[in-house]
């Protein structure tokens, strides 16, 4: 016989969740998806957009972002007031970490900060939480400034670039990346550097503190967009054309829109439709046209070769470490080995798409010399040489290196506001 449906029993009335709450909830799925599922920022936001309330979304994203900034500061901090070491994963930690940033980096009343971070715990040790909190707070605990580099990575970019560049790295990280923007027409730099009150580190180029794009002269018309300097070298080294152009991996289109503007009749590969739809408005927006292809580089052929070919490749990522502190925690060895195969592979395909005469530019935003140095030292196919870059080519206070590469290591051009890192070969095929 079946039992009657009985109503489950009542649970204990919870406390209510004080106001503020949802936005460190979302703010620790966030962390959750960067730290524990290997996933960017970025892709992760979702998590943040179901809060109905758009200040919510930017605090949580805020929260997350810092933390991932002064993620060893903040766990040393924990470490020393802790009887026994939190697991990397505990609620616990990732609670402290929520509370100890917003009130020692993000200006939160402790108060504020510590009633919205405990009920992340969720029947956990919240009288631990609130303890260690209690005590740091108490004895006047600051965070370092600028942050400490994770160790792994400074260990990591000391030995590729020295120690003094992975110092400046780290002097960069707590400034706040200026705005840098392309213009689509460079010999109108000086008439909207005064137009926009910025500076320019090259024709094309110029540089404001940052400020809202989209209320800004000249974004409604499409005069330029939004790129760093670093990013807006690999074209740049194509130069001007009237022939045809592959723009590899082109999403969401910076270079895109410089081949066009520069006269290049340009084919845009990209493989993640969302991606493309971006370029497209983007390209719709400066008013610049190109033939877009959704494919994927590694099955995708043209019909026929074209006169330049550029490949953005993916990579690690890790030269936007300003922009997006989540790379730096992403990156594993392993992960950056199986880059390098994919973009040695890309690399040997784009090659056979291009015309004799025509030239391969190969560029990578990451710092590490596995994704840019190996990648183009290993890369030969017949007919090609390197195409030297030459110093003019480049803002002042970058230079080729002996191979005449571009390696743009961390902390370059620190002193006008700095740039990404980035990495950057030219070859032409002469048959
Ligand atoms: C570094 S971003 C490109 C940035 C872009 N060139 C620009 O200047 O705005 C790399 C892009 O490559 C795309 N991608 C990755 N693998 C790809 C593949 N196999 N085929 C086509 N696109 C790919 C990614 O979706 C991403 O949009």
């Amino acid at each position: 016989m079946r039992k009657p449906n009985r109503p489950p029993p009542a649970k204990a009335q919870a406390e209510p969740d004080p106001p503020g709450t949802p936005a460190r909830r979302a703010a620790l799925k966030l962390l959750d998806a960067v730290l524990r599922q290997g996933l960017p920022l970025e892709a992760a936001l979702g998590a943040a957009n179901g809060l109905p309330n758009p200040s919510d979304r930017g605090l949580a994203r805020a929260i997350a972002s810092e933390v991932l900034r002064r993620l060893p500061d903040l766990d040393a901090l924990i470490d020393e007031t802790t009887d026994r070491v939190l697991p990397d994963d505990a609620k616990a930690r990732f609670a402290l970490r929520i509370a100890l940033v917003q009130a020692l980096a993000l200006g939160t009343p402790p108060h504020a900060a510590i009633a919205t971070a405990l009920p992340l715990v969720d029947g956990g040790p919240r009288r631990l939480v609130h303890g260690v909190f209690g005590t740091l707070m108490r004895s006047g605990a600051t965070l370092a400034e600028p942050p400490h580099l994770l160790p792994e990575v400074a260990e990591r970019w000391s030995k590729a670039w020295g120690e003094e560049a992975a110092e400046a790295a780290r002097a960069n990280f707590s400034d706040r990346p200026p705005l840098d923007l392309t213009l689509a027409d460079p010999s109108a730099t000086a008439e909207w550097a005064e137009k926009l009150g910025a500076t320019s580190l090259m024709p094309g180029h110029l540089r404001l503190d940052n400020a809202d794009v989209t209320s800004l002269p000249g974004f409604e018309e499409g005069a330029w967009w939004v790129q760093d300097v670093s990013a807006s070298l690999p074209a740049r080294l194509i130069g001007r054309g009237e022939g045809t152009a592959l723009d590899l991996c082109a999403a969401p289109g910076g270079k895109t829109m410089q081949l066009a503007a520069a006269g290049w009749q340009v084919t845009a590969v990209e493989m993640a439709a969302k991606r493309l739809a971006r370029l497209s408005d983007n390209l719709a927006r400066v008013n610049l046209s190109a033939d877009l292809v959704e494919a994927d580089v590694m099955r995708w052929e043209p019909q026929e070769p074209a006169d330049a070919v550029l490949l953005d490749a993916p990579c690690s990522a890790t030269g936007i470490f300003r922009r997006h502190p989540d790379v730096l925690h992403r990156v594993r060895p392993r992960a950056v080995a199986d880059l390098a195969e994919v973009q040695r592979a890309m690399l040997a395909r784009a090659a056979q798409w291009v015309k004799p005469g025509g030239h391969l530019v190969y560029a990578v935003c990451s710092l590490e010399p596995q994704e840019g140095e190996d990648v183009a030292s290993a890369f030969t196919a017949p007919g090609f040489a390197i195409d030297p870059v030459c110093p003019e080519e480049l803002p002042v206070g970058l230079a080729p290196n002996d191979q005449g590469f571009v390696r743009i290591p961390p902390g370059s051009l620190a002193q006008v506001g700095g740039c990404d890192g980035f990495f950057i070969a030219r070859w032409r095929r002469d048959s």
